[in-house]
């Protein structure tokens, strides 16, 4: 079975000849045109009897096109979410993928709920993966929950020991990529999830491919084609074969194939480093696995942090008495464990354990101001697939099988009647004396709540600490637009994106040497 998905996922693009390609483009349109009006006819009656016999389902909302759905869902996300709950939770489709929208009330059963599945609902929903079921996806080669032990291996991985064996790597290549940037202006929507996706590799894929900063390199830009590559059509249409689809089964491959290589050199070597894909090796999983794996821990782990990272640097920098409050305040901290200032930053560091970084309240400020980033910042939708046997009830909403169920964390991270002035980015509403996120229930979603808490958090808040202290410490920044001139304010944020992403107009960091 190992071998047979191999071949499925991920090798026949090598040999096709363009022939082959049309004849699977026609097919993939027909069965995608055929499937969709199969599931429109069916979806009328189903809806029907929804309606008569359980009432729970909520009914569909106004806001579609005839068989293609609700395609506004696409055009703006947030408008779409919160215009068509604006009465409650409703259901909606997206061609054969039906889907329901729940209203702020449901947020708690929402969040509580260990039945539906978070990775599969965010790969049919952000990259278009064939819906029905995950076995049908087993068929086809895709199984990001590796049967559900996948979260036990990157827990596996990011566990403090093990991240704590490799902290002179870690820092060493933070501080090469962040060190020499004086007199430079930076894109650091750009450099930093550079650094990001370098020290994830190192703790979740390969040492080896980590060393290798061009690999690293190359990697990633991979992972930014398949982002380009899903596209509305992928989603709306998963059988289509189209160019998008094409793409993203190159690209695939590519990533596979980098995996494959680099775990039978290992082999042929002899070799047993002591690293993730040795532990990933000796767990018994396959390289498909491993591949399968990687790809999805690899985007996971970037996906938010890229994106928090420079916006929190940015934020600081458009907030001077904020960024030179953190300034000192891991001055201090760097000196708590390194008293002698005369040396180099990059030894200094070495001092400072994993664990020193996160323990709770050791940068209270800094901790304050990535929380109001990650507030402002993370408007996106979360998505859970109930891809067990059965519909499930969460809250007074009955979810049939195989439906998608989204929750906009807009609902609370920009609820003027949660936080004052939602739009504005203010640390202070977190602080003990206004504590704002304590004022509702589950008002404060950006890493997670309930059965679905961010396994990542320490680890990439460890990360968002380590560039921050590196910048702030190495340089004087002032943000800047793409022609130079000083930005006073960030954009404002846009909500209507599928994922946390950069803001709308390019901001730069323009950096003067401090040290
Ligand atoms: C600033 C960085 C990050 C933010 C803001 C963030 C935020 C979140 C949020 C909001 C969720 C809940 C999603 C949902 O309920 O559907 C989540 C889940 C998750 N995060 Fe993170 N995350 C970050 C970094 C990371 C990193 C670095 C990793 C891994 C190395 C990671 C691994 C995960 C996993 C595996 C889940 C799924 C947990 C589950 O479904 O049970 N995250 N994260």
């Amino acid at each position: 079975m190992a071998n047979h998905t191999t071949v499925t996922l991920i090798s026949p693009l090598d040999d096709y000849k363009v022939d082959h390609i049309n004849v699977v483009v026609l097919l993939s349109t027909m069965l995608a045109v055929l499937a969709s009006l199969a599931m429109v006819m069916s979806r009328g009656r189903k809806s029907e009897a929804a309606h008569d016999s359980m009432t729970t389902v909520p009914p569909y909302t106004h806001l579609a096109y005839p068989i293609l759905g609700s395609l506004q869902y696409f055009s703006g996300h947030w408008d779409f979410l919160r215009t068509a709950t604006q009465k409650g939770s409703v259901s909606f489709y997206l061609a054969n993928q039906n889907c329901i929208a729940l209203s702020p009330e449901t947020r708690h059963a929402f969040f509580s709920d260990s039945r539906t599945c978070s990775a599969l609902g965010y790969a049919i929903m952000l990259a278009g993966t064939p819906n029905l079921n995950k076995d049908f996806m087993k068929t086809v080669g895709i199984d990001v929950t590796l049967s559900g032990r996948s979260y036990k291996f990157l827990t596996a991985l990011i566990r403090k020991e093990r991240v704590s064996n490799n902290m002179p790597t870690l820092y060493g290549y933070a501080y090469d990529r962040i060190d020499g940037l004086a007199a430079t202006t930076i894109d650091p929507f750009e450099t930093f999830p550079e650094v990001i996706f370098r020290l994830t590799v190192t703790t979740t894929t390969s040492l080896k491919i980590a060393a290798n900063a061009a690999a690293c390199d190359t990697l990633l830009k991979t992972f930014h084609g398949l982002d380009k590559a899903a596209t509305p059509v992928t989603v709306l249409f998963p059988w289509f074969f189209g160019p998008d689809r094409i793409r993203r089964f190159y690209l695939m491959k590519q990533f596979y194939n980098t995996m494959r290589d680099t775990i039978d050199e290992r082999k042929r070597e002899g070799r047993n480093d002591e690293d993730p894909m040795q532990f990933l090796i000796d767990q018994g999983l396959s390289t498909i696995e491993i591949a399968q794996f990687s790809m999805a821990v690899l985007f996971t782990g970037n996906a938010n942090t890229a994106v928090i990272a420079p916006a929190l640097i940015c934020d600081l920098a458009t907030h001077l008495t904020y960024l030179s409050q953190v300034r000192e305040e891991v001055k201090a901290f760097i000196s708590s464990f390194s008293p002698n200032t005369s040396l180099p930053l990059r030894t200094r560091l070495q001092s400072i354990a994993y664990d020193d970084w996160t323990k709770p309240g050791c940068l209270p400020i800094l901790e304050r101001c990535l929380k109001e980033t990650i507030r402002l910042r993370v408007g996106t939708p979360l998505h859970r697939l109930n891809d067990t046997e059965k519909d499930v009830q969460i809250g007074s909403v009955l979810v049939p099988r195989g439906t998608i169920v989204s929750f906009h964390t807009s609902f609370v991270h920009h609820n003027e009647d949660i936080y004052t002035a939602p739009f504005v980015w203010d640390p202070e509403r977190f602080s003990p004396g206004r504590a704002e996120d304590k004022a509702a229930p589950m008002a404060f979603a950006g890493w997670g709540l309930g059965r679905h808490p961010c396994l990542g958090q320490k680890f990439a808040t460890f990360e968002i600490f380590l560039l921050t202290t590196l910048m702030v410490t190495l340089y004087d920044i002032q943000v800047v637009d793409e022609h130079g001139q000083p930005l006073a304010e960030m954009p404002l944020v846009d909500l209507n994106n599928p994922v946390v992403s950069p803001p709308i107009t390019p901001v730069h960091l323009k950096l003067s040497a401090r040290l």
